[in-house]
């Protein structure tokens, strides 16, 4: 059988003000589908991220990275919330195993910054490059702009009303963001690999805005199917098969997370990925986390009951919709958070 592939969208009609209806209803419905049957898709950004500038972006990922290592802990985590900061090699844990990559994580700054309150610290930013945070900060002003249009788009394809966006909009207009910039050295071991670079997960959110550098083989979803070869480390009735999300120039790799999922009560599927870097260079990728507010209590749309109940008159609706309980999302990413890292100091 021919091996699928992520479906491309082109999101310009909702960066342009000027564009027609019908080019937004066109992509809106494009959405709908590659959420629904796949929840991973490439987005063509071409004219509002320039390649130079996620070229360069990368760039500045390289030089953090190589800096002394002294350097990079400075700025660790345990000097924060636990969350806000450097994670060393090996730091990281999915899974029960230490993932094989560096990460620098930014969040939403917040008014009353408390270190000792879980992700409720200050952001800590590299004094090298000495750009780095400007740079980055006009970055997540971009993301933030992006995530927005994605999710207007999403609620055209999820056929809400005018209003029921506005709700949505404002669940979402004070967005929780998280950045992560990763630095995955080659896995260790000769001849084939050793370990994993980011052990299989579902991301916790709306949307993930990824930009990587070039390198291809590296990023693996699990394109549903239940008849696939292949199934989820954690989950043995969750089928498929594990495909490439390689990098195209111009344009990002996009997937749901959690919130959509119950919002969308189960239409739209949080989809498991995972990082295997067998290459040996060192590849840099930088995930942009659009996630709803702190305090946002998530719970399934009308307009996603209405398009499964719609499924149900039809042919493919002999599958009972799943009931999803509200959460708050700030609960949700603390409890993810908590268990994301490796106590230890050396
Ligand atoms: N904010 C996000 N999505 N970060 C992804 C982290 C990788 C998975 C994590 N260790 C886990 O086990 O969930
Ligand atoms: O580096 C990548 O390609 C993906 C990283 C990722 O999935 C994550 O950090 O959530
Ligand atoms: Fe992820």
């Amino acid at each position: 059988m021919t091996i699928p592939t992520l479906p491309i969208i082109d999101v310009s009609p909702y960066l342009d003000d000027n564009s027609s209806k019908e080019s937004r209803r066109i992509v809106a419905e494009q959405l709908h589908v590659a959420c629904r049957d796949v929840g991973f898709f490439y987005l063509k950004v071409d004219g509002y991220v320039d390649r130079s500038e996620s070229e360069e972006l990368m760039e500045l990922q390289r030089r953090f990275f190589q800096r002394p290592k002294e350097e990079k802990e400075d700025l660790a985590i345990s000097k924060q919330d636990n969350a806000r900061g450097y994670q060393k090699v090996g730091q990281n844990v999915t899974l029960s195993q230490n993932d094989h990559h560096e990460a620098l994580d930014f969040y939403r700054p917040v008014e009353n910054p408390d270190a000792t309150k879980p992700i409720w610290g200050e952001n800590q930013w590299p004094s090298n490059p000495p750009e780095y945070r400007e740079k980055m900060e006009a970055w997540v002003r971009k993301m933030k702009h992006l995530g927005m249009m994605v999710m207007k788009a999403m609620s055209d394809g999820l056929k809400m009303t005018e209003e029921e966006w506005k709700g949505l909009e404002k669940s979402m207009d004070d967005s929780f963001w998280c950045m992560r910039c990763i630095g995955y050295p080659s896995l260790p071991g000769d001849k084939g690999h050793k370990g994993i670079s980011c052990g299989e997960h579902r991301d916790y959110g709306c949307l993930t805005l990824l930009f990587t550098d070039p390198t291809p083989s590296a990023l693996q979803v699990l394109y549903r199917d239940p008849n696939g070869p292949d199934h989820a480390a954690a989950d043995a009735s969750l089928k498929g098969y594990w495909i490439d999300a390689n990098p195209i120039p111009g344009a990002a790799v996009v997937n749901i997370g959690d919130m959509v999922e119950i919002w969308t009560n189960g239409l739209y599927k949080s989809t498991l990925h995972r990082v295997i870097h067998r290459g040996d260079n060192y590849r840099v990728s930088v995930p942009f986390f659009f996630e709803p507010n702190w305090d946002t209590k998530v719970e399934p749309l009308a307009a996603a009951k209405r398009i499964q109940e719609q499924m149900k008159e039809g042919e493919n609706g002999k599958e009972a919709a799943k009931h999803y309980e509200p959460i708050v999302y700030g609960d949700h990413l603390k409890r993810k958070v908590g268990g994301n890292f490796a106590k230890y100091d050396q």
